[in-house]
């Protein structure tokens, strides 16, 4: 077991690399802790694979270190680093039995036989496949195909990690939910790091203590779900987790204070003085759906906005509205149901976050 250090790790797939864009990893630095379970998620493309192979050693990083404990190992091939790795389709030998898909790590380090009888067992009673134990693998279905080969990557006591790469993906929706959590299960009785790679943000936030969320070859945010929804680090966070996302207002900054066209957008005195000195004109307000407090009529720091649509999704309800040129999205409370071409929102100080050149901007108040 170990704890995964990435250090100004980088990679590029061009030989002649011109500038950031033509990396697949963009310079991370990154501690996975023994016994930690992490998600890595992002859109396609942003490098999730790129990093896990540079993990687990079927790819050499063009610049950085990879470091297992206190031992830099980019020159270990995978054999040598102790990583099991679960791919999104299951890999195991059809012809063999469930029993000795299982064995099949533990004899391959000589293993002696009794041993691996008692671990195998152990590993098929966790997974539920001890009545499948002398079957055919040939004969299961895929999900039972895909226990199979997580158990393989749990049978060895000496693995570092468990690297998942989207390993749900062939799993029928409604067994989806089990394996997540006996995955989780398995995390806690083994304490063995866990790096869970996927798309899907329910998938992350169910099975992860911390996500890292990738983003254009680099982490943009490594946090708790919660840390996630409340406080995204970079706006890309914002607009990928959440069902709507976060809404972004592109505000300017005036000798008055920050502004969207004509409208003065108050915001605390420390985050107006963070833009002043930014010199940047990439700013933006970030406010999440949940948070946009909604009124048919007008209160205290209101502002009327025009009402586009109101989407009944059976809980809660959506409304989708403007103000001035901007689409914001607001989820609505119960009772609460704007009649008309106007409503009237009020976006709390302590939920908008401001975002220069998109990261968030943190300060202390
Ligand atoms: N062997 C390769 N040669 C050249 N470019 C590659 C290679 N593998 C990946 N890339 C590029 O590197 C970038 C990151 O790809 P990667 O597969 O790591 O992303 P990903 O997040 O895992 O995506 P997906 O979820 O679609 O698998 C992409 O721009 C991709 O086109």
């Amino acid at each position: 077991m170990a704890q995964i250090t990435l250090n100004a790790l980088a990679h590029t797939y061009s030989p002649d690399p011109a500038g950031p864009k033509d990396y697949a990893i963009r310079q991370m630095s990154h501690v996975w802790q023994q016994g930690g379970a992490y998600a890595l998620l992002g859109p396609s493309g942003c490098g999730k694979s790129t990093l896990l192979n540079i993990i687990s050693g079927l790819l050499e990083p063009s610049d950085g270190e990879v470091i297992f404990d206190d031992r830099i190992v980019n020159a270990l091939p995978p054999e040598e680093r102790n990583i099991a790795q679960v791919f999104q389709f299951p890999v195991i030998y059809d012809t063999m039995t469930v029993f000795d898909n299982l064995a099949f790590p533990l004899r391959n380090i000589k293993t002696p036989e009794a041993q691996i009888k008692g671990k195998v067992e152990e590993v098929a009673d966790i997974l539920d496949l001890t009545p499948l134990l002398s079957r055919k693998a040939k004969n299961l279905t895929a999900d039972e195909k895909q226990k199979v080969s997580m158990g393989r990557g749990l049978v060895r006591d000496d693995v570092s990690a468990i690297l998942f790469d989207e390993p749900l993906t062939v799993i029928d929706p409604q067994l989806k939910w089990k394996l997540r959590r006996k995955l989780k299960e398995i995390h806690q009785r083994f304490n063995i790091t866990m790096i869970y790679v996927t798309h899907d943000q329910l998938e992350a936030s169910t099975f992860a203590d911390k996500i890292a969320v990738m983003y254009e070859g680099q982490v943009v945010q490594f946090g708790t779900p919660r840390e996630l929804f409340e406080t995204p680090a970079h706006t890309f966070v914002g607009y990928f987790i959440g069902s709507p996302g976060m809404n972004f207002l592109e505000v300017t900054l005036t000798p008055q204070g920050l502004a969207f066209g004509t409208l003065p957008i108050p915001v605390a005195p420390a985050l107006l003085e963070a833009a002043r000195h930014s010199g940047s004109s990439n700013i933006k307000l970030g406010i999440r759906p949940e948070f946009i407090e909604v009124s048919e009529a007008p209160g205290d720091e209101t502002l009327a906005v025009e009402v586009e649509d109101v989407q009944d999704l059976g809980t809660y309800a959506i409304l989708s509205f403007r103000i001035g040129s901007a689409a914001f999205k607001a989820r609505l409370d119960e009772g609460v149901s704007p009649q008309g071409p106007r409503a009237h929102v009020r976006l709390p100080a302590e939920a908008t976050h401001l975002y220069i050149d998109e990261y968030r901007v943190e300060v202390t108040q």
